[in-house]
């Protein structure tokens, strides 16, 4: 099932900044949106989270519509934000107990996880911090751990490579990778293409709110042939060329 998005338009006041986008994130896979600065990745995430409503178009998580079920909707995706947002006057122990809350988990299952992460991104010894003591990658592993602590069925992930050390990136793909197995959908917006060629199974080319390309590396290198076999070569060509098609 997964993520589904159909003729999705939408923008921050009455004039659309996304147009017409269709595409599908199907449960086993990474895929990644890729575009310029300005292209539209954000936007489309926000409506995805449910964060914007959109002009016209429907987004369905596991066939889950946000407006026919919001909290079931919420529940079904984990987001993780380029800039960590975490509340200053909680704990990380506290904002673990507010997510499971939040998704209604199964506190001893959670718990376990949740241990299991925290060693995994070395933040077991800091349970009683406050977001002020944290550096900014560590706020990001909190949030990466509040993410992956819950049952998403699908993890929706802006710019993850960035503002993460190289030991913490290669945890978090080892963590992608067991959702994906598990099952989970995953959509995220990268600037590294290099680390998305390695890991992802699609790719979805934003240019000014509209798709413009959508498939895996296979496919682009075979009708992009003539610019190079890497994904940034290939990208690279298509951006200058200002026409990603
Ligand atoms: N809060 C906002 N209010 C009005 N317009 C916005 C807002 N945020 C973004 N935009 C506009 O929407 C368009 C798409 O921006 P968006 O943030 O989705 O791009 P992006 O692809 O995520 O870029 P980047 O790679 O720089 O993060 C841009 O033209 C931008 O100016």
């Amino acid at each position: 099932m997964g993520l589904q998005v159909n003729n999705l338009t939408g923008g921050y006041s009455s004039v659309p900044v996304i147009k017409d986008e269709t595409f599908d994130v199907q449960s086993g896979e990474l895929v990644s949106l890729i575009g310029l600065n300005g292209a539209g990745k954000s936007t489309t995430i926000n409506h995805v989270i449910g964060l914007m409503t959109p002009f016209s178009g429907s987004i369905t998580v596991d066939g889950i519509e946000l407006q026919q079920n919001v909290r079931q909707y919420k529940q079904q995706l984990a987001y993780i934000p380029e800039m960590p947002v975490l509340y200053p006057e909680l704990t990380l122990r506290e904002h673990l107990d507010v997510t499971m809350m939040a998704y209604q988990l199964d506190r001893t299952t959670a718990w376990k996880r949740a241990h299991e992460l925290l060693r995994r991104f070395r933040l077991d010894n800091k349970l009683d911090w406050f977001p002020a003591n944290f550096s900014k990658g560590m706020r990001q592993k909190v949030m990466i751990v509040c993410a992956f602590v819950t049952d998403a069925r699908l993890f929706v992930i802006d710019e993850p490579f960035t503002g993460l050390d190289p030991l913490a990136i290669d945890d978090l793909l080892e963590l992608i990778t067991e959702r994906k197995r598990q099952g989970a959908a995953i959509l995220m917006s990268t600037h590294v293409l290099d680390t998305a060629e390695k890991y992802c199974d699609r790719f979805i080319l934003i240019n000014d709110g509209h798709i413009n390309y959508e498939g895996p590396l296979a496919a682009m290198q075979k009708r992009y042939a003539d610019t190079g076999s890497t994904l940034t070569d290939i990208y690279l060509a298509m951006a200058r060329d200002g026409q990603h098609e």
